[in-house]
């Protein structure tokens, strides 16, 4: 685990073994406190090179250990970078593929650093619900400053070598073998005074209006953490850095990662790590897997219609450096969207620091121009009718083997299949907007989609920068499907009493991004109206009578029809379940008008409103969601709960600090999940979405077992339908 050998005559070089990235685990400890002190007790030995095997330093604390305190065995880190820091022979760390969080914290108790220039460096702790309290938050501001420090700390963000040597975190970098380099700098420095060296020994670089900036940033971190404690703690941290003793400094450094440690948001964010890998390795109802399904390269795309979706989708395309075949027919979409691409590839280019891909997009209006691509991705206007008709032309156009992929949010993706001559072929793409941007992407496979396309669509996805779940197809896939329950329990409170902003309220103190009322003001309410008008739903005045608010023998809330009568489509046209200062605007302002519009509802259908508490709206629209969820799982359309939590935590503004919400049931505890659902399900017997899932019982039944051990469960309920 760690490895010991002297070079160079007088240099100790110590080499943490311990795949995947050199994690501190308790033996890795272990081995760098007996080597350290070896190294320094030989006589022969002028200084120390501390390097990581197979092109990595360290990725910092082994994150496993975490999981049960039992683990936390053999030499704390505290004490082991402090006798490096204070050895009386120089430490040089030698920095390849990368430095985090324990692993930058051992670096910068190391008298000197030198970094590969494609290395990278950060301290990622706060990602993980904690800060870097193995003195990091109290060494980085002495070394690099304040803001530089508080930056790196309550971001986690990774910073390149490059940035690293100008903030002054690293000495030197090595464009060849970092390992030789840092080993010829150490017998440069043999025998040098180090008292300059330590950076526990070092004062604050002084900052003007200290307290100003502390302020200004704990209100900064405050409105982006969205209840998020972590990055509170690290602007605290930093502080006592700035304004305490070192001493004293690492007291506070370690009070509050107490308060951190055992959270249960510490809980969540390490599981949506590990959550986020475990997706990756997919796997289909058929058994077809990640580690059997072999892809092939793609060499030139094509996207088909360029509205707000095509446009996104060519640029990341684009941006991977493939040819992109950019389609669309109708003339005055084709200009605009022409231009629109080149200004968001321009952005892109200048935010990234890279070259641009313009030269790699070839725009046409005519279909005959993908007849050589490897992979077509349509993105015309969802209705069935014309996607169908779109995918019998692509199958006709196209050379055999095309990978035919669709990026509907809802339509099913099978029927859109057999209008091909090689269903195998298609799979959905389920991009979100703005499809640049967003990190997710849902890859959904039909039982006749081939794994080698799952696989191609899957690579594609990472190459495009995106965390890409591969789930079932049904309506609304999973991401979608989990939504439809939550946002008509949203309207249904309405109905009861709530209004859009007490709603909202509660979902944003929750942790979400945005309200349900605000998501759909934004996304406009005429989207979910032409879907629900083709289902046959929408009645003209929501319909009269008891049966007005009755659909297919269920409850149906015909609000946002009404709302869409009267031309109320959201922020584009400045008037929604918010009022906005002109169409377009984002700044949401209740509206007055919606008072007597919910009233007069009320009235019209013998409604009494009722107060309605915060517990209530987050019980009833996310138990709702969770209770989808178990049956997503049960229906096999999504392979494990971290499947789902992924999906919302990267899709859905799901607050990543709340794990997802199956992560977020388990911590509630399911037996009180089915109890609350049991509770609103009598009361609203026409609600069958309230009606706890099979396997929420059986989980219940079983001792509600962690979430990781769900799939055992799940697995028998499956082979028993
Ligand atoms: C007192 C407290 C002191 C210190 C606190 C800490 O140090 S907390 C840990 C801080 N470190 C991090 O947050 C780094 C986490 N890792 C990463 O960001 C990436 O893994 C990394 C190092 C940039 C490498 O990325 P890459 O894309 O190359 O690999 P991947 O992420 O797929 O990881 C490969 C496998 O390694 C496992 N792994 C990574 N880091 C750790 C870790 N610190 N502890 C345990 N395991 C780790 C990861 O899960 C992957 O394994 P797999 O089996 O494939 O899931």
């Amino acid at each position: 685990m760690t490895q010991y050998s002297r070079v160079s005559g007088s240099v100790g070089l110590i080499t943490l073994k311990n795949p995947p990235v050199n994690q501190l685990s308790a033996v890795v400890r272990h081995g760098i406190v007996d080597t350290v002190q070896k190294a320094l007790s030989d006589p022969k030995v002028k200084s120390v090179v501390i390097c990581g095997q197979n092109g990595m330093f360290c990725g910092g604390a082994d994150i496993k250990e975490f999981q049960t305190l039992a683990n936390m065995r053999g030499p704390p880190l505290i004490p082991m970078i402090h006798s490096i820091e204070a050895a009386d022979k120089p430490v040089v760390a030698a920095i390849e593929g990368g430095a985090f969080g324990g692993g930058l914290e051992l670096a910068l108790g190391c008298h000197y650093r030198i970094a590969h220039s494609k290395a990278k460096v950060g301290l990622p702790e706060v990602t993980l619900g904690l800060l870097p309290a193995a003195g990091g938050s109290q060494r980085l501001p002495r070394l690099i400053g304040v803001p530089a420090a508080l930056s790196l700390i309550t971001t986690g963000r990774h910073i390149t070598a490059a940035e690293a040597l100008q903030l002054g975190l690293v000495d030197q970098v090595a464009d060849h073998n970092t390992v030789d380099a840092a080993v010829k700098f150490a017998l440069s420095v043999a025998g040098q005074s180090l008292d300059a060296r330590r950076i526990s020994n070092f004062q604050c670089p002084p900052v003007p209006n200290m307290d100003a900036l502390f302020e200004d940033v704990m209100q900064k971190v405050r409105t982006t953490a969205r209840g998020a404690i972590a990055p509170i703690a690290c602007v605290q941290a930093v502080r006592a850095a700035a304004t305490l003793p070192y001493t004293q400094g690492m007291q506070r450094e370690k009070e509050l990662m107490a308060t951190l440690f055992t959270s249960g948001q510490a809980r969540a964010l390490q599981y949506c790590f590990f959550a986020q890998r475990v997706v990756g390795r997919w796997s289909m109802p058929s058994g077809a897997r990640w580690d059997t399904s072999k892809g092939r390269p793609i060499h030139k795309a094509a996207v088909i219609g360029l509205g707000t979706m095509g446009r996104g989708i060519t640029v990341a395309l684009a941006q991977t450096g493939l040819s992109v075949v950019a389609v669309e027919t109708q003339e005055k979409q084709f200009m605009e969207a022409k231009k629109a691409v080149s200004n968001m590839l321009e952005r892109g280019a200048k935010r990234s620091g890279k070259p641009l891909a313009h030269g790699k997009i070839t725009y046409s209006q005519s279909l005959q121009a993908v007849a050589d691509v490897d992979l077509v991705i349509e993105a015309v206007f969802e209705d069935m009718g014309l996607k169908k008709k779109v995918f019998q032309q692509l199958s006709a156009v196209c050379k055999p083997g095309t990978f035919l992929c669709t990026n509907t949010s809802t339509l099913d993706v099978d029927e859109l299949a057999s209008q091909t001559h090689q269903p195998e072929l298609v799979v959905g793409m389920h991009f979100f907007a703005p499809a640049h941007i967003m990190k997710l992407l849902e890859v959904v496979y039909g039982p006749r989609s081939s794994p080698e396309l799952v696989a191609v669509v899957m690579e594609l996805g990472k190459k495009m920068g995106k965390v890409s779940v591969a789930v079932g197809n049904c309506r609304g896939f999973v991401g979608n499907r989990m939504l439809k329950p939550y946002r008509d329990q949203a309207y249904f409170l309405l109905e009861e009493g709530a209004t859009p902003q007490l709603i909202d309220q509660a979902l944003e103190e929750f942790g979400f991004a945005m309200g349900a009322f605000k998501v759909s003001d934004l996304s406009g309410l005429d989207v979910g109206w032409k879907v629900r008008k083709e289902e046959g739903l929408v009645q003209p005045g929501g319909g009269s009578g008891k049966s007005a608010r009755i659909r297919n023998g269920v409850r149906y809330s015909p609000l946002g029809d009404l709302m869409c009568e009267q031309g109320r489509f959201g922020q584009k046209t400045g008037r929604g379940w918010y009022q906005y200062d002109k169409p377009g605007s984002r700044d949401a302002r209740p509206d007055p008008w919606m008072h007597s519009f919910l009233e007069e509802y009320r009235a019209r259908h013998g409604l009494v409103a009722r107060r309605i508490s915060n517990q209530e709206v987050l019980e009833r629209c996310l138990y709702a969601m969770i209770n989808e969820g178990f049956r997503v799982l049960e229906d096999g359309i999504a392979a494990g709960p971290e499947d789902i939590d992924i999906i919302y935590v990267f899709g859905y503004g799901w607050p990543r600090h709340r794990g997802g919400p199956m992560f977020y049931a388990n911590m509630v505890g399911l037996e009180i999940v089915l109890e609350r659902l049991e509770h609103y399900a009598q009361a609203n017997p026409d609600m069958p979405t309230l009606q706890p899932c099979s396997l929420l019982r059986k989980l219940v039944a079983s001792g509600s077992p962690p979430v990781n051990k769900w799939k055992e469960v799940i697995k028998n309920v499956r082979s028993q339908l």
